[in-house]
């Protein structure tokens, strides 16, 4: 479904940020992504969803080289890919029903199939109440977790998410990596940034793939 061989990544001169990543990311694989602060983690989700370009090496994505897509194809391969941002990327002027409805309206479903869906997610990450606001008057966390429902909506081929329980107390986190692992289980292949070694230590049958010095190591 992905993978990289011998990837590289520098951001304008200077050292390689990235060095000779080669891994491979399976359907319905459930890895957390870790390293110390400025390691690469969201560099290396920015590679994946095609925001950044390799320096040198080979990325495939859903069967095809990643650098001979047409924009309109990399469109369409971001539609299959769910992503949970640090900075959350709500729409300020969409409700938080709205925003999390949005890729089910993108990919053409009528609202009358996907209503009771979206309610119900809200509901699971404790937003039921919050569902007619506008992201302004959220905080933190609450912002968050409507970032990770619009994330999980559209049952994604993958999911990236980056540190998603940074802004939740230990008791939400539990229940957002129930719903992460549900979504695997369900056919997704999840990919979580995190630093959170006890969120990690609660689904130990997790990959873990460790950054540090700008290479990855893979502990299955
Ligand atoms: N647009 C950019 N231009 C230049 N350097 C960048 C850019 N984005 C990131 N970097 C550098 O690349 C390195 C990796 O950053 P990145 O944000 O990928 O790390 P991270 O592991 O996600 O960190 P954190 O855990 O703190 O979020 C850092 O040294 C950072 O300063």
């Amino acid at each position: 479904m992905l993978s990289f061989e011998n990837v590289g990544l520098r951001y304008g001169v200077g050292p390689e940020t990235l060095r000779d990543l080669t891994f491979q990311i399976a359907p319905r694989s459930f890895q957390f992504l870790t390293g110390p602060s400025g390691a690469g983690k969201t560099t290396l989700m920015r590679l994946i969803i095609m925001a950044l370009k390799p320096t040198r090496g080979l990325i495939n994505i859903f069967g095809r080289d990643a650098a001979t897509l047409e924009t309109d194809e990399i469109a369409d391969a971001r539609r299959r890919i769910g992503v949970v941002f640090q900075d959350f990327r709500l729409l300020d002027h969409l409700t938080v029903y709205e925003n999390v409805a949005l890729p089910l309206r993108v990919l053409g479903r009528e609202e009358a199939s996907y209503r009771s869906e979206v309610i119900e997610l809200l509901k699971w990450v404790g937003l039921g109440e919050r569902k007619h606001s506008l992201p302004t008057v959220l905080s933190g966390g609450e912002k968050q977790r409507a970032s990770i429902a619009r994330a999980l909506i559209s049952q994604p081929k993958l999911l990236l998410a980056d540190e998603p329980t940074g802004n939740v107390d230990p008791t939400l986190a539990r229940r957002i990596l129930r719903l992460f692992v549900e979504l695997h289980k369900s056919g997704t292949a999840v990919v979580i940034a995190t630093h959170d070694l006890s969120l990690m230590d609660q689904y130990e049958a997790a990959r873990r793939l460790v950054l540090a010095d700008g290479r990855l190591h893979i502990f299955e």
